[in-house]
C-alpha cells in the first residue's frame, strides 16, 4: 500500500455555518492504481483530493504516503514534497500564457533547477509519450482545450511523479479531447506506473479508472473496482450514481 489515509475531517466556516465537508475519511491506495473519486457537487472530492496532496491541512487524522505522515511536516517540506513527488492536472489547465509550450512544460524541472541535459531528455522524452512534439514553440494561446490538457499532463508528468492528481481533467474538454487524454492518462499509468488520484462526476472519465471510489456528504458511500471491461464499468457507476442520487451529476447523456 502507498497511500493511508487516516480518519481525515475537514470543516469549513464556523459554528453555525460550519459545512461539515469531508466526515471521518479512511481509505487506502495502492502503488500503481488508477484510483476514481466521484459524487454530487459538494460531495467533497475536491477537498479530498487537497488534503491527499497536501494542499490543504485535514482538521483531524493523518495522511501516511509509503510510510511518512505528511501531516507531521511543515508547509516548507510539504511543498518540497509535493514538488518532488506529485504532479497536478486540474479543469482549468493553468498553463502561463506568458510563456511558450515548452517553457510551461519543463517549468517544474527548471524550479528544480534540474540540469539542461537531464531537462531536454525529459521533455523530449515527454513530448514524444504525449505525441506533442510538433507543438513545442507554440503559444498557449494557439493551443485548442484538448491539446492544453495535454500539455498540461506533460508538465505534471515531467518530474515522473509518483502520483498524479487529477481534478476534473476532462471538464473543459468535448467528447474527442477527453477520449485522447483519458488513453494518454491510462497509457501513464501503465507505462510509468504513476499512481493517479482522479476526481470526476463524469462516468465516461471514470471509466478508465481501476477502482472508483463514490462519497456523498463527505463519507465514503461505497466502492466499485473495475471488472476488466471499460463498457461494464461504465454501466456499473451510472447504476452506482443513480443509487446514490445527488442531481445534476449524472452526466449519463454523453455520448462518447
Ligand atoms: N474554501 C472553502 N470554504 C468554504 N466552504 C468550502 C470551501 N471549499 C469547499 N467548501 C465546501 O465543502 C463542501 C465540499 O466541497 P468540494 O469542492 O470538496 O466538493 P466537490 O465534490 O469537489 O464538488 P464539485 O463537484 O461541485 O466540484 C461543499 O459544501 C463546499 O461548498
Amino acid at each position: 500500500m502507498q497511500i493511508a489515509v487516516k480518519n481525515i475531517s475537514k470543516d469549513f466556516g464556523r459554528k453555525r455555518n460550519a459545512v461539515h465537508a469531508i466526515k471521518d475519511i479512511s481509505l487506502e491506495v495502492d502503488h500503481g492504481e488508477f484510483l476514481g473519486i466521484m459524487g454530487p457537487s459538494g460531495a467533497g472530492k475536491t477537498t479530498l483530493l487537497n488534503m491527499i496532496s497536501t494542499n490543504e491541512r485535514p482538521d483531524h487524522g493523518q495522511i501516511v504516503i509509503d510510510g511518512l505522515d505528511l501531516t507531521q511536516l511543515h508547509d516548507r517540506d510539504q511543498a518540497k514534497y509535493r514538488r518532488n513527488k506529485m504532479g497536478f492536472i486540474y479543469q482549468s489547465f493553468e498553463l502561463l500564457d506568458s510563456l511558450n509550450v515548452k517553457e510551461n512544460v519543463i517549468l517544474p524541472l527548471a524550479l528544480n533547477r534540474a540540469n539542461k541535459k537531464l531537462i531536454e531528455e525529459r521533455f523530449n522524452y515527454m513530448m514524444q509519450l504525449l505525441n506533442i512534439e510538433k507543438l513545442s514553440d507554440r503559444a498557449i494561446d494557439e493551443l485548442s482545450l484538448g491539446q492544453r490538457q495535454i500539455v498540461a499532463a506533460a508538465r505534471a508528468l515531467i518530474n515522473r511523479p509518483e502520483i498524479l492528481f487529477a481534478d476534473e481533467p476532462t471538464g473543459s474538454l468535448d467528447s474527442k479531447s477527453a477520449t485522447i487524454l483519458l488513453n494518454y492518462i491510462q497509457m501513464v499509468n501503465e507505462k510509468e506506473k504513476t499512481t493517479i488520484l482522479m476526481a470526476t462526476h463524469d462516468a465516461f472519465t471514470a471509466s478508465y479508472c481501476s477502482r472508483v471510489v463514490f462519497i456523498k456528504d463527505g463519507v465514503i458511500f461505497s466502492e466499485i473496482v473495475n471488472p476488466g471491461n471499460r463498457d461494464k464499468f461504465f454501466e456499473q457507476i451510472i447504476n452506482m450514481q443513480r443509487t446514490i442520487g445527488g442531481g445534476d451529476y449524472f452526466n449519463v447523456s454523453k455520448n462518447y
